[in-house]
C-alpha cells in the first residue's frame, strides 16, 4: 500500500513523541473501518518496537473534524449478527491495544468526535480537545437503534460517572468542548491554533492518575449494588416511558453498562458486543440507519439538478407573527442572514423580535453564549412598517393571514418595490401556491416555503413549486432553507401539499373515533404507543381547532369527500375552542389545569353529547388512523406531489414525528407488505365506509407484486 492510499501517518518528531494522523483518503470525514485493521496492527508494532518513543498523539488530518464514528454503510452492509459481532470485537481489539500502551497516547479532537471517534478518544489516555463550536462529542448510536460497540459502555462510566453516560448514550444528544470539560470528558480545552502543540505537551507530561470525582447523589447511587438497582430501574423507567418499547437500543445500553458495573469491564464488553450484533440486525436500526443515509443524501440536493443556487445576502420576512418571528430567528442565527420584519404593526415587530430575544437569552443564561454574541445576532434582525429595503432582498418570506386576497396584495406590494430576482415565498399552509402566484407579474419567482411550529425547532421546510417556478428560484430557495437548519423537501403544488394532506384524513379518524365515544386520552395514547411524539388530539389542540377546521374545506373542495371533517367541529368552534392558543380546547389549559399533569376538559363530551368508554383495542384504533396517512401519502407519491418516497418518508418523520423506527410511511408500507396493506384498507372500508378504498396506485402495485423501495 503506498502511502497515499494509507489512513494513518506516523511522524516522530525530535522530541520523540509521535504524531499519529488518521485522514481517510478521498473522503471528507474520518470513520472507522474493518479494512484499517492490517494497517493499525502494523502501526502498532511499530509504535511499541520503538523505545525511544516518549509519547503519542493521535489528530485528524481532516480540516474540521475528528473520527465521525464507526462507517455506518459498514454496518450496513453486515449481512448476519455474527458480522456484525466481528466489528465490534475487531474495534475492542483495537482500542485494547491502543489503551495498553505503556507510553501516554493523547487524543488531540478539533470538530466532530462521535461514536466510534470518542470511543477511540475514550481509549487514549488524555484527551484534549478544542473550543471550537465545531467540536462536539458525543456517542449517537442510540439514533441508529445501536449502542456504542467499541467499548463505550464500559470506557464512559469509569471515566465520567453512570448516571451522565446514561444521559449522553441514552439521548445521543452532542456536546460542546464547555461542557466536556466541565463533565470529565476531556482534560483541557484550547484554541484550535495551539491543539497539536498543547498535545504535545500533555503526552510529555505522562499519563494522568485519574480518579471519578461523584458528587453526593453520584456516590449514593453509584457506588453500591442497591443504589445501583435503584438508579437503573428508574433510568429504564423514564425510557420506557419514551420509546414505549418501540426502540430496543436504549434497553440494551441500560443493561450492558448495569452488567459491566457489576460483572467487570470485560464481561460488559462481552456483552456490548453482542448485543450491539443483535441490534445491528433489528428493523428499528435498519429504519434509522436509512433516515441517516437519506438525510446525508439530501444535503447534496440542489433543488434541481445542475442549477447551483444564488446565494442570499438579504431576506425580508413579511408579518410578525408566531411564524414569522420564527422565520426570522433561523434565518439571522442559522443561516446568518440579515433579516428585516415588515408588518403593519410596531408591536407585532417588537413581538416577533423577541421572539428571537427570548431563545437567545435562554443560551446566556445557560452561558452556551456571550452577551456580546446575543447582541451580534439579534444585531441581524431589523422591523419596518413600510416597504423599506425590499429592493436589494434576494427573498421575501410572506407569513401574513391565511387569507388568497392578502396573499394577492403581498405579491403586488412586493413586485412594485423588489428587484426583479426576488424570490416571493409563501409560508402558507393551505393555499395553493398557483392561485397566489395567478397575478403576479413575475411568477417564475414565486414559490412556497412552508415551515412548521415552532419553526426553530422542526427540522422540516417544504418547498413547493407551481407550473411556472423557475429552476433557479427552486434551487436558490432549498439552499436558503437548508442554510436555516432544516431538511427541505421539494413538492408539487396542490391542496394541503403533502404533510398537512397526509396528516388531515389521519386527524379526522381521530375526532371520529373520540365521536364514536372512545375516551381522548385513549386514543392519543394508541397513537402515541404507535410511535407518534404527541396524540393526535393534543396535536389538534396545539395546531388549533380553528386552523384544523379551516384547512379542511379546502382539502375537500380540491381533493374529495374522504378529507371531510366530522360534523362536530362546528360545535367546538361554537363553543369558542380553538385548542392551547385560548387555553379552550380538547384539554385543560392554564389555570384549570393541574400543574404536570395533562387533563381532558371533561366538558366536551357534555357539548357533543358523548358518554366515553374504551371499547377498542388500541392497536385496532391506531392502525384505523395510521392506515388513512399511509393511503394519502401513496397517493402524494402517485400523483407526483412528491418527487419520491424518500422525501415522503423523511417529509412525514421531520414534518409531523411519523415514527422513525418504522422508517417513515412508505419503508412501514414496503413492510406491511402492500398485498396486506390493500386488503386491511378493504377490510375498513367495508367496515367504516368509503374513505379507507386502497388507491389505484397501491392497487396495482398489489397486484405486480411491488415494493415502494428495492
Ligand atoms: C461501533 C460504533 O460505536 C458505532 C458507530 O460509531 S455508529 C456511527 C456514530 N456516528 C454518527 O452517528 C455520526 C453520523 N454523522 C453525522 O451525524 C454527521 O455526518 C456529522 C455531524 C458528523 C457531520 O455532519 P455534516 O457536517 O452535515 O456532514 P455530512 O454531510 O453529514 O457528512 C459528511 C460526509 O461524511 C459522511 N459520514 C459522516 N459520518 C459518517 C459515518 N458515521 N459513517 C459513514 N459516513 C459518514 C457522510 O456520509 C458524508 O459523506 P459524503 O461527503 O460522501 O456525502
Amino acid at each position: 500500500m503506498s502511502q497515499q492510499d494509507k489512513t494513518f501517518s506516523l511522524e516522530i518528531r525530535e522530541d520523540k513523541i509521535g504524531v499519529l494522523t488518521m485522514d481517510v483518503p478521498g473522503e471528507t470525514m474520518n470513520t472507522l473501518r474493518a479494512e484499517f485493521a492490517d494497517e493499525i496492527s502494523d502501526l502498532m508494532k511499530e509504535i511499541k518496537s520503538n523505545s525511544d518513543l516518549q509519547g503519542l498523539v493521535l489528530i485528524s488530518g481532516k480540516k474540521d473534524s475528528f473520527v465521525a464514528g464507526a462507517d455506518v454503510t459498514m454496518i450496513d452492509a453486515c449481512e448476519t449478527a455474527a458480522d456484525a459481532e466481528q466489528l465490534s470485537l475487531e474495534g475492542h481489539r483495537v482500542m485494547g491495544e491502543l489503551e495498553a500502551l505503556n507510553i501516554p497516547v493523547v487524543a488531540a479532537i478539533h470538530g466532530a468526535c462521535l461514536g466510534g471517534g470518542l470511543e477511540l478518544a475514550l481509549a487514549c489516555h488524555i484527551r484534549v480537545c478544542t473550543e471550537s463550536t465545531k467540536t462536539a462529542l458525543g456517542v449517537p448510536e442510540v439514533m441508529l437503534g445501536l449502542l456504542p460497540g467499541s467499548g463505550g459502555t464500559q470506557r464512559l462510566p469509569r471515566l465520567i460517572g453512570v448516571a451522565k453516560s446514561l444521559d449522553l448514550m441514552l439521548t445521543g444528544k452532542q456536546i460542546r468542548a464547555k461542557q466536556a470539560l466541565k463533565m470529565g470528558l476531556v482534560d483541557e480545552v484550547v484554541p484550535e491554533t495551539v491543539l497539536l502543540e498543547v498535545a504535545v505537551k500533555l503526552a510529555k507530561k505522562g499519563k494522568i492518575k485519574r480518579e471519578l470525582k461523584r458528587d453526593l447523589t453520584g456516590k449514593l447511587l453509584e457506588t453500591n449494588k442497591f443504589g445501583r438497582n435503584i438508579m437503573f430501574d428508574q433510568a429504564a423507567k423514564q425510557t420506557f416511558s419514551k420509546t414505549r418499547g418501540n426502540y430496543p437500543a436504549p434497553e440494551a445500553i441500560l443493561e450492558v453498562v448495569k452488567l459491566g458495573q457489576e460483572k467487570g469491564f470485560e464481561a460488559g464488553l462481552k456483552l456490548e458486543a453482542k448485543r450491539f450484533a443483535e441490534l445491528a440486525m433489528t428493523s428499528e436500526s435498519a429504519c434509522l440507519r436509512g433516515i441517516f443515509f437519506a438525510t446525508t443524501e439530501m444535503k447534496k440536493e440542489d433543488g434541481v439538478e445542475g442549477v447551483a443556487p444564488k446565494k442570499v445576502k438579504k431576506a425580508i420576512v413579511l408579518g410578525g407573527g408566531l411564524m414569522g418571528g420564527g422565520i426570522a430567528n433561523v434565518t439571522a442565527t442559522k443561516a446568518k442572514v440579515p433579516v428585516r420584519i415588515k408588518d403593519i404593526a410596531p408591536q407585532g415587530l417588537l413581538n416577533a423580535q423577541k421572539y428571537t430575544y427570548d431563545l437567545l437569552n435562554k443560551k446566556v443564561k445557560r452561558r452556551f453564549m456571550s452577551k456580546a454574541e446575543m447582541q451580534s445576532q439579534l444585531a441581524m434582525i431589523t422591523g419596518t412598517t413600510e416597504y423599506t429595503g425590499v429592493k436589494s432582498a434576494d427573498i421575501v418570506i410572506e407569513a401574513v393571514f391565511e387569507d388568497l386576497k392578502l396573499k394577492h396584495q403581498m405579491v403586488a406590494d412586493i413586485e412594485a418595490n423588489c428587484n426583479e430576482n426576488t424570490i416571493f415565498a409563501s409560508n402558507t399552509s393551505s393555499l395553493p401556491i398557483t392561485q397566489i402566484a395567478s397575478e403576479a407579474k413575475r411568477p417564475e419567482n414565486v414559490i412556497g416555503l412552508h415551515y412548521f411550529s415552532p419553526v426553530d425547532k422542526m427540522p422540516l421546510a417544504e418547498i413547493i413549486t407551481h407550473e411556472g417556478t423557475s429552476d433557479q428560484t427552486i434551487s436558490t430557495t432549498v439552499e436558503f432553507a437548508r442554510k436555516q437548519g432544516k431538511t427541505p423537501i421539494v413538492v408539487k403544488d396542490g391542496a394541503g401539499f403533502y404533510v398537512n394532506r397526509i396528516l388531515a384524513p389521519y386527524m379526522n379518524e381521530a375526532a371520529r373515533l373520540v365521536l364514536e365515544q372512545e375516551p381522548i386520552e385513549a386514543v392519543d395514547k394508541a397513537l402515541v404507543d404507535f410511535g407518534f411524539p404527541v396524540g393526535p388530539v393534543t396535536l389538534l389542540d396545539e395546531v388549533g381547532i380553528d386552523v384544523g377546521a379551516k384547512i379542511g374545506p379546502i382539502l375537500t373542495k380540491e381533493l374529495g369527500s374522504r378529507f371531510e371533517a366530522p360534523a362536530a367541529f362546528d360545535k367546538l368552534l361554537a363553543d369558542d375552542r380553538k385548542g392551547r392558543k385560548n387555553e379552550k380546547g380538547f384539554y385543560l389549559y392554564g389555570k384549570k389545569a393541574k400543574k404536570g399533569k395533562k387533563q381532558v376538559d371533561e366538558s366536551i363530551y357534555k357539548l357533543l353529547n358523548l358518554k366515553p368508554e374504551a371499547s377498542m383495542d388500541p392497536k385496532a384504533l391506531a392502525e384505523r388512523a395510521v392506515l388513512l396517512m399511509l393511503n394519502e401519502a401513496a397517493r402524494c407519491l402517485d400523483e407526483g406531489i412528491l418527487r419520491s418516497a424518500r422525501d415522503g418518508d423523511i417529509g412525514a418523520i421531520f414534518g409531523i414525528g411519523f415514527p422513525p423506527f418504522l422508517g417513515g410511511p412508505f419503508h412501514y408500507m414496503d413492510s406491511i407488505g402492500i398485498a396486506e396493506l390493500v386488503d386491511k384498507l378493504e377490510r375498513h372500508q367495508d367496515k367504516y365506509g368509503e374513505r379507507f378504498a386502497p388507491c389505484e396506485s397501491l392497487k396495482a402495485m398489489a397486484k405486480e407484486g411491488q415494493k415502494f423501495y428495492n
